[in-house]
This record gives C-alpha cells, structure tokens and sequence, in this order.
C-alpha cells in the first residue's frame, strides 16, 4: 500500500520561529513549553505565523471481536449507544467541545450495528466489528488497506481545518490497542494492559488470559501485519487519520491510551508523522506512559482522564489558539525596550 509523502519540518524556519518566539517581550523561555508548542505549530504548518482557525475532533467508533471473551466490563452495544449519545450532543465529549469551541465529527468505521444515517455521522463502515482476534485474524489485509485509505481521505479534505484531533469510541478497544502496543513498542503484554472502561479483579484476569491467548496465536511485528491480526478499525482508520493529516501539514491532537495507539501505528507505517503529532494529555490508563516514554514525548496535560472520545484532546485546544497568539499579539522586546509602542 502507498502512504502519502510527508514531509519533515524545515530547519531555518524553525529556527527562525525559535528566535521569534525568544524576541517577545517576556523573559526567553518564560512561557515554558507553551513556547515550544508555538514552534512546533509553525514548524508543522510551515508557516513563521501559524494558526488555528477550524479545530475539529474526530470521534471515530467500532467494535471488537474479542469481546465476546470478557475483556470488558461492558456489553458491545454500548458502543452504538454511545453514538447514538454523541450524535444527540450529550456525550462528553460534545460538552467539552462547545467549551473549548472545536467541531465534533463522528465516524462509523466498524460499529457492530447498521446505523441510521444522520447528518452528523459519517459512514465508512469496514464490516460490523471485527473478527475474535483470540481466535483468528481480526481482519484481513484489504479491510485494513480500507479503513487506512477512508481515515487519510478524510483528513486530507476542508483545507481551513487547521488540526485534527483523534478521538475514538469502541467497548474493548483498550484490549486491542494493549495488543498493538506490545507488538509495535515493544513492549511486554502484561504492562500494556491496563483497566480499560473498569474492572473488578475477576474482570482484569479474563482480560490478561484472552490478550496471553490472542498474542500467542501469532507472532507477527510488522506494522500492517499486526494490525491485520488484532484490529481494530476505529484504530486503523485514526492512523489513516495521522497520516492524511500529517501529509497536509495539519497539527494532530492526539488523545488517550487508544488514540495514541493508533498515532503509534501511524508512526511505525511512515516514520515522519512523528513530529505532527501533539500528545494532548497524559492518560490514567495503564500502558499509556510505555507508549509516551518510546516515542520520547511529554503529553500536555495531566489531568487523570481516562475516557477517551477524544475528551483530553478537545480540552487542550485552548492550547494551541492561545500558543499562535503570541505570535499574532504579543510585542517584540525591542519594541517595548525602544518605546515603540507608545
Ligand atoms: O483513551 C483512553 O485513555 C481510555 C482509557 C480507558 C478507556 N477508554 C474508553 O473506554 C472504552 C474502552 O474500554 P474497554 O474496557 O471497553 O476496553 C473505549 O470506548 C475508550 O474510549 C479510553
Ligand atoms: C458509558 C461509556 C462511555 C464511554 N465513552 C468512551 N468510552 C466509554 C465507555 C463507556 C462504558
């Protein structure tokens, strides 16, 4: 399969966004990472004034097979439920989007339930759920060829979206993503599994014994392999998602333990889309601080969520609108040294 082109940032221009940024009238440094955070989103658009204007979280939603093991605490069909919730605005996530004004856009990639079309869902359904990865591959090659091409079409289109924010809904994807995790760090099973939605010690033990099942099934590494045999499609889809995005010269937002998982894979498929990707906030999940430590990277919040709907992204949008406004509003030192600003 061909990913797009992306391409790495440019050396004098963030250099020059770096002396910019050191020329304001505060202390070098002073704003801390919120100044780090304005480089890089100059670096990632390629622009000496970067900015934001549409902000849109895309909440991505399927489900998985394994579940049928136990592996959450929550029957499949809430995965719909909590659709059909998002669509109505009454999730979390909708709330936290009036709030911090980004656009909600919810994706169908594989939700096990035929769906009523509504004017706010997207429909690029795969297949209802995927495959028992306990027990056989989760997909086959060209569903995941599929769910990648559908998740870099739909970041590729609206120029004037400036980020994108990865967000995600599907009852037990967080034993998938542990699965991911383990293959694509690497890193060892049983410190990428974590509580997922929440669970009792009965349930935490069905959980391990079906992921100690399914990594035994098969050994595969390679990127397009492992998400083949272990899913999911929401997952899948976001890494298209990084990918697309990243080709576009667009900030990804990344949420929770899932989102991150499928920024990983992204990663792992085109190494460049690195850079693009902002880690939003560090999740109380556990297995969510092997994945930021490998990609060596400090999440901007931490604020013990553990929801995922791309809650924690949504939250740090006020973030990047307020790290280009120092660019577009704050003076120079020079200016304000010289009088020069009256
Ligand atoms: O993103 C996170 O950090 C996160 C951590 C734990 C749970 N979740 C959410 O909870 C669901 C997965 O939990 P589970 O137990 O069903 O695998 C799924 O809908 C995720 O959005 C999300
Ligand atoms: C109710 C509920 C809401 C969610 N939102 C994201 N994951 C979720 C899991 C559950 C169980």
């Amino acid at each position: 399969m061909n990913f797009p082109v992306i391409e790495p940032f440019d050396a004098a221009l963030t250099a020059s966004l770096r002396a910019r940024v050191d020329g304001l009238a505060k202390p070098p440094g002073a704003l801390g990472r919120l100044e780090d955070l304005a480089v890089r989103l100059g670096a990632i658009q390629n622009r000496i004034d970067p900015r934001i204007r549409r902000v849109r979280a895309c909440v991505v939603a399927g489900d998985h097979g394994l579940n049928a093991q136990g592996v959450s605490a929550y029957p499949s069909a809430v995965t719909q439920a909590m659709v059909a919730t998002m669509l109505a605005g009454r999730a979390s996530v909708n709330a936290l989007a009036r709030a911090c004004d980004v656009e909600v856009c919810i994706v169908d990639a594989g939700v096990d339930a035929d769906l009523a079309p509504h004017p706010r869902l997207r429909n690029e359904k795969i297949r209802r759920g995927t495959r028992d990865a306990t027990i056989e591959a989760a997909l086959t090659d060209d569903e995941v060829a599929r769910a990648l091409a559908a998740g870099i079409k739909l970041a590729g289109e609206e120029s004037d979206i400036d980020a994108l924010m990865l967000g995600e809904m599907g009852i037990g994807n967080s034993a998938t993503a542990a699965l991911l995790l383990h293959r694509l760090a690497p890193a060892a099973l049983n410190d990428c599994i974590g509580a997922g939605a929440g669970h009792d010690a009965a349930g935490m033990a069905r959980k391990i014994a079906a992921l100690e099942r399914a990594a035994a099934r098969s050994n595969v590494t390679a990127p397009l392999d492992v998400l083949r045999e272990f899913g999911g499609l929401e997952i899948i889809l976001l890494a298209g998602i990084v990918l697309g995005g990243a080709a576009s010269r667009r900030v990804i937002l990344v949420d929770g333990f899932i989102a991150s998982v499928a920024a990983l894979a992204a990663i792992r498929l085109v190494p460049a889309a690195r850079e693009y990707c902002i880690f939003a906030h560090a999740s109380a999940e556990r297995g969510h601080r092997i994945l930021l430590d490998v990609l060596q990277t400090q999440p901007l919040l931490d604020l013990g969520l553990r929801l995922g709907e791309g809650t924690g992204a949504v939250l740090a949008a006020p973030l990047l609108r307020a790290a280009v406004n120092l660019f577009s509003d704050v003076a120079t030192l020079d200016d304000v040294l010289s009088g020069r600003l009256g």
